[in-house]
């Protein structure tokens, strides 16, 4: 359901915004022109190609020379997620580590997987009924640090009331509630900044 209310939004970007991003055949026929006109390169070329396997999910690429191949199997691949889509249109990828599994099972991986110390800012707006749940894996598994700060979106609507209740009695934590709206609408929602003390 989400990829498919998803898609509009990619669509829209992709028709109204300028691309950070090349499509990969334009990048394959560039480099197949200037190693055929200019420079020969050891690319496996668009001759050889990559038309002899269909529908790879899982590949290793042993030599990867100057990407080139990379970029042929890749497009082979099934489609990206579309937040992975929207993110990377926006020229952030390199920033960003998206991870699709379930949150309780990723942040005690987060040191060993990703080598984070302490997060400066958790921004929680998943599924309502993990946000206290998480806050305390990510306390337990020694992530927050003196000034971490957790931000919480929908604590009014669709609300996280045991959340709340949690960061607003903890003396761990200095809370205060940014009152607003749900989102383009005029229901009350809010935020729920929490500074962690430690
Ligand atoms: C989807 C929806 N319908 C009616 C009212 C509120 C919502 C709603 C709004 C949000 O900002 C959400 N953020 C994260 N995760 C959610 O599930 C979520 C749900
Ligand atoms: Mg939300």
């Amino acid at each position: 359901w989400h990829e498919i209310i998803m898609e509009p939004i990619l669509d829209t970007l992709t028709q109204s915004t300028r691309p950070q991003r090349r499509p990969s055949q334009r990048v394959i026929q560039a480099i197949d022109q200037f190693c055929r006109q200019k420079e020969w390169a050891m690319n496996v070329g668009d001759e050889k190609g990559m038309h002899h396997v269909v529908n790879p999910a899982t590949v290793l690429e042993l030599g990867t020379y100057c990407g080139y191949s990379t970029v042929r199997i890749a497009s082979l691949l099934p489609p990206t997620p579309i937040a992975r889509q929207i993110i990377a249109w926006a020229g952030l990828q390199d920033k960003v580590q998206l991870v699709e599994e379930a949150s309780g099972d990723w942040i005690p991986k987060m040191r060993t997987e990703f080598g984070v110390e302490t997060f400066d800012l958790v921004f929680l707006d998943h599924w309502k009924d993990r946000y206290l749940p998480d806050t305390k894996l990510l306390e337990d598994c020694g992530l927050l640090r003196k000034g971490s700060v957790l931000l919480a979106d929908n604590v009014i609507f669709p609300g996280t009331p045991e959340y709340l209740e949690y960061v607003r009695s903890s003396p761990q934590y200095e809370s205060q509630y940014f009152q607003s709206h749900l989102e383009y609408t005029k229901v009350e929602d809010g935020l729920e900044k929490s500074v962690y003390l430690d």
